[in-house]
């Protein structure tokens, strides 16, 4: 069996949706289609027996396009407040849409202290665990509301796609799908330089593969960029977590991917390593 056909038997998935994915390039407003093809997807994996975890970007953005601000935030209180009004919308959508397959999403909010105080991180291990015992499909985003560098103790994460590996190693997944706007990791910004090759597998995360993530967020809405995925895939490697960077123009990639189909680019785990997520829990 391939490396991509293991990906079949994957049994707890944390998957991430950047806020380019879900949302119209023009109007920054939510993809209403593209969100129903989101939940389907995720609610049959959950039908197939799989722990499912959504991490999901999008509250600014959204929060934004319903007060027809047509930039990007950039005073901290406005990206707060743009924050607020997205995210409950976002949940109201998602809640709507998985009632329709019969599924209960539930809201998980979480600041970097969370994951820092080894109380709050247990209590948020025990919540994750709670939920997927119930069958609840958990959709998390940073408390973008609460969490900031200027308030102390609620450092901001900053991206979620470092947020998505650490809840990937909280509650033990073993797999991990990265939804951008790109095919995967490439050599280059393939938006900047288009000799750029595309990377199938990456066995073991290296200088040589980090570097390449130096180019900035190449969307309007996006925040974390290649570096912040590359960085969540060196804590999915340590949490033994198979790590999958794919395009989300197309949410069917996702059964296509855990179908073991070549899709994106695949980092392999390394076993996990118990000692090293503490002390980087603790050190975040
Ligand atoms: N080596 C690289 N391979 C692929 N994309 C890269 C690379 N370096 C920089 N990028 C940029 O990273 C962007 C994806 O990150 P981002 O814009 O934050 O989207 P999202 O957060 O929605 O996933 C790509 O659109 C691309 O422009
Ligand atoms: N927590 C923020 C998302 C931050 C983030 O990482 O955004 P993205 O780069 O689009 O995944 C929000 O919901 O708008």
């Amino acid at each position: 069996m391939n490396v991509r056909e293991k990906l079949k038997d994957k049994k707890r998935i944390v998957i991430k949706i950047g806020s380019s994915s879900l949302t119209h390039q023009e109007t920054g407003r939510l993809d209403l289609i593209k969100m129903e093809i989101l939940v389907r997807e995720l609610a049959d994996l959950h039908n197939q027996g799989k722990d499912v975890i959504v991490v999901s970007s999008g509250a600014i953005a959204v929060g934004r396009a319903v007060m027809g601000l047509h930039e990007k935030p950039t005073k901290l209180a406005q990206k707060q407040a743009c924050a607020s009004i997205g995210q409950a919308r976002l949940m109201m959508i998602y809640q709507k849409l998985f009632a329709e397959y019969n599924q209960t999403a539930a809201q998980v909010l979480m600041t970097k202290y969370t994951m820092i105080n080894d109380t709050t991180r247990e209590n948020a291990r025990n919540t994750f665990n709670s939920l997927l015992e119930m069958g609840a499909i958990p959709v998390v985003n940073e408390n973008d509301t609460v969490s900031t560098d200027e308030i102390q103790y609620v450092n901001t994460f900053g991206d979620n796609d470092t947020l998505s590996a650490l809840v990937a190693a909280l509650t033990g997944a073993d797999m991990l799908i990265l939804l951008s706007d790109i095919d995967g990791l490439f050599t280059d910004d393939p938006n900047v330089n288009p000799d750029a090759r595309f990377i199938d597998v990456v066995e073991e995360l290296d200088k040589h593969f980090l570097e390449m993530g130096k180019g900035s967020s190449g969307s309007s809405v996006g925040t974390g960029g290649m570096a912040t995925k590359l960085a969540a895939a060196q804590i999915a490697a340590a949490a033994g977590t198979d790590m999958v960077i794919a395009n989300g123009c197309d949410f069917h990639v996702i059964h296509k991917i855990m179908q073991g189909r070549n899709h994106g680019t695949l980092f392999l785990s390394r076993d996990r390593d118990e000692t090293g997520l503490q002390e980087m829990f603790e050190n975040l």
